[in-house]
């Protein structure tokens, strides 16, 4: 970035970022799904300084969330700027966030704000000097700690993320420099029958929460059924929807968790027990079932919303408390974050 570089007055970047399901079953901070809903950001600036940053929200967290400097969105956008070599002490930022996926649920809404932010900060900045997908992709993964929400909320679709050995440079496509990234991803397109249909229940679970429950280690056993499965997953994703209840058993995070989101553990167990391909996603406690457009996509449609107003266990969360469900299908999404920017008039 040239010195000197400053965010652009006159204009605004509007973003928008689909919420995510991470892991998929055994795909553990590796495999993601976009889906077709998710956030809008508006960003722009003008002159000021900090102090002037303001954030108007509607949607999730509105009420909630801080306004000022201090909201994540504002906290990425300047911390990029600042990676990037931008000047910016010099504006105040306006951000109008509407917040569709709910958050500390499991569908990425950590990963959708901090892909936005970065999206519109490089969107801010004077084209031609604009930090890419890639760049966005590997700056918000370095944020949020693991690839796999980050990388479907940024291309879309089904990805595969990987990174480097304890924290190191991923590695690279033969023929390609490693250039010190510490993420990567491939992405594929999953297969088009596949149908994602999501169980929303009232209550929040931290994902840093959610990770404390993890064992440190595992029994070589179950990381071997474990990587089997991820690899049929994939199949099962992109040729082979018939074997999706089997592909989406998982050995690494699940079980550990479940004392965290019983109601959803409950769900998930009579899903399965009906050969529906139930999984958490990302770490919870949204339920999410993959099945097969059609006959099966209804019969798990049905089954799932019978079950999640059913009496009994599934009404019952980790503190006890009752437990509301909202069952969406929302579609998948192949685009990614995608941003327009306006020159604004007055
Ligand atoms: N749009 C947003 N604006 C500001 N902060 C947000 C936004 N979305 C999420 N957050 C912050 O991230 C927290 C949720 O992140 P967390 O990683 O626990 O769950 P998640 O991202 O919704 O789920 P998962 O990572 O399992 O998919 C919220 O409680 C809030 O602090
Ligand atoms: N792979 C992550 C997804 C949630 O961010 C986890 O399960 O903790």
């Amino acid at each position: 970035m040239p010195t000197g570089t400053t965010p652009q007055g006159g204009v605004s970047a509007s973003v928008h970022v689909p919420a995510t399901s991470a892991n998929l079953g055994p795909g553990f901070d590796a495999l993601g799904l976009a889906l077709a809903y998710g956030d809008e950001l508006v960003a722009s600036v003008a002159a000021g300084s900090p102090a002037g940053d303001r954030v108007d929200i509607s949607g999730a967290g509105e009420g909630c969330l801080p306004t000022d400097g201090s909201h994540l969105a504002v906290r990425t956008i300047r911390d990029a700027w600042d990676a990037w070599g931008v000047d910016h002490a010099g504006v105040a930022l306006s951000l109008h966030a509407t917040n569709r996926t709910p958050h500390g649920r499991g569908q990425g809404s950590s990963a959708a704000v901090i892909v936005a932010a970065l999206t519109a900060a490089a969107a801010l900045l004077p084209e031609g000097l604009r930090p890419d997908r890639d760049d966005v992709f590997e700056l918000a993964a370095r944020i949020e700690g693991h690839p796999d929400n980050v990388a479907p909320a940024v291309y879309g679709g089904l990805t595969i993320s990987w990174g480097g050995e304890d924290g190191g440079s991923a590695p690279a496509p033969r023929g390609e420099a490693a250039e010190g990234r510490a993420f990567r991803t491939a992405v594929l397109r999953p297969h088009e029958e596949l149908v994602a249909l999501v169980a929303i229940p009232d209550v929040k679970l931290a994902t840093a929460l959610a990770r404390g429950l993890l064992p440190a280690q595992l029994p070589h056993a179950a990381a071997a059924a474990n990587s089997g499965r991820s690899a049929l997953l994939i199949h099962a994703l992109t040729a082979a929807p018939e074997l999706l209840g089997v592909a989406t058993e998982d050995r690494l995070h699940e079980s550990f968790r479940a004392p965290a989101m019983p109601a959803s553990a409950a769900l998930i167990g009579a899903l399965r027990a009906q050969g529906f391909a139930a999984t958490v996603s990302g770490a919870g406690p949204t339920v999410l079932v993959l099945a097969r457009a059609g006959e099966e996509a209804e019969l798990a449609k049905a089954e799932l919303l019978r079950l999640s107003q059913a009496e009994g266990a599934t009404r019952i969360g980790a503190e006890g408390e009752a437990v509301n469900w909202r069952v969406l299908e929302p579609g998948l999404d192949t685009a990614g974050a995608t941003v327009i920017v306006h020159r604004t008039v007055g």
